[in-house]
């Protein structure tokens, strides 16, 4: 469910140039037009580079060589401008095509052209083993009054949901139970802006590329981000920050997604949907490729973790270089057991992009020498909720139609240890 990128129509800071995270504002060479405060002429041309400073001559050739300097003066005048803009024609270009440079996979990602070249890391847990023909999440999630899909659909459209009582509760139990996680695990609860500018979705790498992934508001230049990694992200944009410690950040928020090019796939239900929520985790740290691949590991146990704790079974699959967008240099996705589908269904999505976003969000610390780097980013998925409700429902569903709701989750909804058909 990751986005690709391709064009960029918004203004963009430059890119700053690869490995010189402090380069200094190139200061004009003395006496060109940029050194030369405005409403000023430039320095007599005597002080000008490349202007010989002929010997001062005496009487009327004096004045017949002063004119010829003042016409070079003007011809260099001429051909600056000319110059200039030549400059800042091949800078748009070079920033045009910087930013469609994609971020060198891992060594050890898999080579491959799409999802079925990804390769398995791991399984955990047992698939559930039913005595009897499963219900899939909307024939349960109907019976049990906790959706309404039809009606939703009035309101919003296809690929819209409507949650109803205990399923409203759920919704929010497991986002309670990721910020709990999170937080006991160094993370900092936020909410932060979903109505984005260009500007955060380009330098979080979704734009170029991304554009007809997300819904923009009419009229204003803003849009609906589809993941809070780009607002969580864009929080530290041209700023120097302290990563002595990693900077863990626990994301919750709405997500919006145009869903082009699903086209009817996943139509049924709660997988893929426009709107939805997501406990998000982004995380900060200095640009050692060692330190950002532990923390790859560290957000990946994250969500296992609450995996687990939801009694859902699971695998890890190494995203291979065919399935990542170009922001991304490795990338795990996990799949949870959706016995609706009889088949895994992916959940959650976690990436190291080393320095891709700091550099165009230009996000520096500074290292142990007093060098200013450029940061490492990473995110992954805590949960995304309604999706997460398909294999909760389904995994725990008994034969005659009730849901078991797992131990670390009760306290979230009230100490409910089942959800059974009203009436
Ligand atoms: N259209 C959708 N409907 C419902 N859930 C979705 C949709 N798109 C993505 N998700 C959920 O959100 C998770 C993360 O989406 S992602 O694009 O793969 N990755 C990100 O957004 C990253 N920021 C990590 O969370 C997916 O694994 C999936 O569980």
């Amino acid at each position: 469910d990751g986005q690709a990128a391709v064009n960029s129509k918004t203004a963009e800071p430059a890119i700053a140039e690869a490995g010189n995270a402090e380069a200094p504002t190139p200061a004009a060479a003395p006496g060109t037009a940029a050194a030369v405060p405005q409403g000023r002429t430039a320095p007599e041309a005597t002080e000008m580079p490349g202007v010989q400073a002929a010997e001062r001559p005496a009487g009327i050739a004096g004045a017949d060589a002063a004119e010829a300097i003042k016409a070079r003066v003007r011809a260099l005048g001429g051909e600056l401008v000319t110059r200039e803009r030549e400059l800042a024609e091949t800078e748009a270009e070079y920033r045009r095509l910087m930013l469609r440079a994609p971020n060198p996979p891992s060594a050890d990602t898999p080579v491959g052209a799409s999802d079925a070249d990804n390769m398995l890391v791991k399984t955990a847990g047992l698939l559930p083993v039913f005595g009897f023909k499963p219900l899939d999440h909307v024939e349960l999630g109907e019976r049990l009054g906790l959706l309404d899909p039809a009606r939703g659909v009035k309101a919003g459209g296809p690929r819209s949901y409507v949650l109803k009582g205990a399923g409203l509760r759920l919704h929010h139990a497991v986002q309670r139970l990721a910020l709990d996680v999170l937080e006991a695990r160094g993370f900092t609860a936020l909410e932060v802006p979903v109505i984005v500018r260009p500007e955060a979705l380009e330098r979080t790498g979704f734009w170029p590329g991304g554009e007809d992934q997300v819904y923009a508001l009419t009229g204003e230049n803003r849009m609906l981000a589809g993941t809070s990694e780009v607002s969580l992200v864009s929080l530290y944009s041209d700023e120097i920050v302290d990563v002595s410690e990693p900077i863990r950040l626990a994301g919750s928020s709405p997500c919006f997604r145009s869903e082009i090019g699903s086209a009817g796939r996943d139509a049924r239900g709660l997988y893929r949907v426009h709107q939805f929520a997501k406990i998000e985790q982004v995380v900060l740290c200095e640009n050692d490729p060692a330190v950002s691949e532990a923390m790859l590991q560290d957000i990946l146990e994250n969500a296992e973790h609450i995996l687990r704790l939801l009694e859902l079974p699971y695998r890890v699959m190494a995203v291979c270089t065919g399935d990542m967008s170009l922001k991304t240099h490795k990338q795990y996705d996990i799949e949870t057991w959706m016995p609706g589908r009889d088949a895994y269904g992916e959940t959650h999505s976690a990436s190291n992009l080393l320095d891709f976003q700091a550099r165009r969000s230009n996000i520096r610390y500074r290292d142990s020498e007093g060098r200013l780097r450029f940061c490492h980013t990473l995110n992954n998925t805590a949960v995304a909720t309604p999706r997460i409700l398909i294999p909760l429902l389904e995994n725990h569903q008994r034969e005659d139609g009730s849901v078991r709701i797992p131990e670390a989750l009760r306290p979230y909804m009230n100490g409910l240890e089942e959800l059974r058909a009203p009436g």
